[in-house]
């Protein structure tokens, strides 16, 4: 896979392919960062966009990970030391991930965001973006927002400044960042910094089928047991013949594919005995043709899910 493929696999939109291929042909080694709000739960949601680190720094990228603990914070999500303690635990989750610690770049929010030159430019931000805006820019990310505080108004803001003082070329994020991404590209230059790129990665559905979320726990986690893993995948979505909305064919299409370069489905004879697909696209054509039954498919994400998860489980 060339370059430009690699970094373009998996991933929703970027803004733009012709900045990314300017980029990539003026530059070795560009940078480009995700942020993460530390979390109890690292899941597979998280764990795509690490997967698209990983594409990038294989592509010759220098890879910042930023663990925003201030922004969880202002996002009411504990206090600055709880916080600071998940950001910890999230490192690592990151590392046995298979981010290089010596080749990725881990910072703590907490470490550059409360100098005068930093808090400078938020303040500079904040006067040139409307409440509107700032507001706007937060559905998708904030929390609580029917009753917004003002600490998740300056979390956009803070964001923005957070990619012009990180140096980085490319800010990478699911799409629920578009809006705050959106705000940086027109800030910054204002502020004498340059528009960055964006590459934006999809949302996975929940695997009921549904938004995931916490309090239903409708996600794999990477401190999933093999156990809670089997007992999800059994109570899985998954629509016979059908590519679309289907929770257990993301899995495949995101997470497992791109780590095996063919997978096997072990059935008994009477079934029509193993069957191997290369790459996800023959997976998904064979699905759709009903040729793979959903439980052969479910039973196989759990094989898979587990071996991956295997490694990262016994270092965390
Ligand atoms: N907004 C990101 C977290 C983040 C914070 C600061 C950043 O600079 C980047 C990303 C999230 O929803 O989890």
């Amino acid at each position: 896979m060339d370059r430009l493929e690699l970094i373009k696999r998996n991933v929703q939109e970027i803004v733009t392919e012709e900045e990314l291929k300017a980029i990539l042909e003026t530059k070795e080694h560009p940078k480009a960062y995700v942020g993460y709000e530390p979390s109890g739960k690292i899941h597979m949601g998280h764990v795509l966009t690490v997967n698209k680190l990983l594409d990038l720094q294989n592509a010759g990228f220098e890879i910042t990970v930023l663990l925003a603990d201030v922004h969880a914070y202002l996002n009411q999500k504990g206090t600055l030391e709880e916080v600071r303690e998940t950001a910890d635990y999230n490192k690592r989750c990151f590392i046995a991930l298979g981010l290089d610690a010596e080749k990725t770049n881990f910072v703590y929010g907490s470490d550059y965001q409360l100098s005068s030159e930093y808090m400078l430019n938020v303040l500079k931000l904040t006067q040139l973006t409307s409440l509107n805006r700032a507001r706007r820019s937060m559905d998708e990310v904030g929390r609580q927002m029917e009753d917004p505080k003002v600490s998740q108004m300056v979390y956009p803001i803070m964001q923005a400044v957070d990619i012009a003082l990180l140096g980085v070329d490319i800010a990478v994020g699911g799409i629920d960042q578009r809006k705050i991404h959106m705000l940086a590209r027109e800030g910054l230059p204002s502020l004498g910094y340059k528009a960055p790129l964006c590459i934006h990665t999809p949302i996975l559905l929940g695997l009921d089928g549904n938004k995931m979320s916490s309090s239903n726990e409708n996600y794999i986690s990477v401190d999933d047991s093999e156990q809670d893993i089997k007992k999800k995948m059994k109570k899985a979505f998954c629509p016979a013949g059908e590519a679309e909305n289907n929770p257990v064919l993301e899995l495949f299409k995101y997470h497992i594919c791109p780590r095996y370069e063919e997978v096997v489905f072990e059935r008994p004879e009477k079934f029509g005995g193993n069957l191997s697909c290369r790459g996800y696209d023959e997976l998904e054509t064979v699905f759709v043709s009903g040729e793979l039954h959903p439980m052969d498919l479910k039973n196989g994400a759990t094989k898979y899910m587990n071996q991956i998860l295997e490694t990262v489980r016994s270092v965390i």
